[in-house]
């Protein structure tokens, strides 16, 4: 890949190919221009936690075994499929759906059910 265009809304980066930096200060600008876009990424997910703690009934809904795993499932194929390091993408996922399900355990119990 020569470089990636990343759009959210207005907003139009272009990140140039790790192998196009041809030193630390190019390619550490090239990190924080992607860096920018993952938090944002990160915050609209997020986002989905949010509704499910409103759209979930019961706090024993907010952990679901079958869809964490079937979450894993998706990312491993994905990882295979681009090349990306399987055993990384997992750790790196299943660190997030732990902090996602934190997330909407705190909305869950600030939401008055019922
Ligand atoms: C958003 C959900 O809630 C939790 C968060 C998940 C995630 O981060 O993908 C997966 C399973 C759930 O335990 C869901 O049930 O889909």
């Amino acid at each position: 890949m020569e470089s990636l265009v990343l759009s959210i809304e207005d907003q139009r980066v272009c990140v140039r190919a790790a192998k196009g930096c041809e030193t630390m200060t190019e390619l550490r600008r090239e990190i924080d221009k992607l860096d920018q876009f993952i938090v944002e990424v990160l915050k609209f997910r997020l986002s989905f936690m949010e509704r499910a703690a409103v759209l979930k009934e019961t706090r024993n809904k907010v952990r679901d075994e079958d869809r964490i795993e079937a979450v894993v499932d998706n990312i491993k194929a994905k990882a295979v499929a681009v090349g990306l390091n399987v055993e990384f993408a997992e750790t790196v996922y299943r660190h997030l759906i732990e902090q996602s399900i934190e997330h909407e355990y705190g909305v869950f119990d600030a939401i008055e059910k019922g």
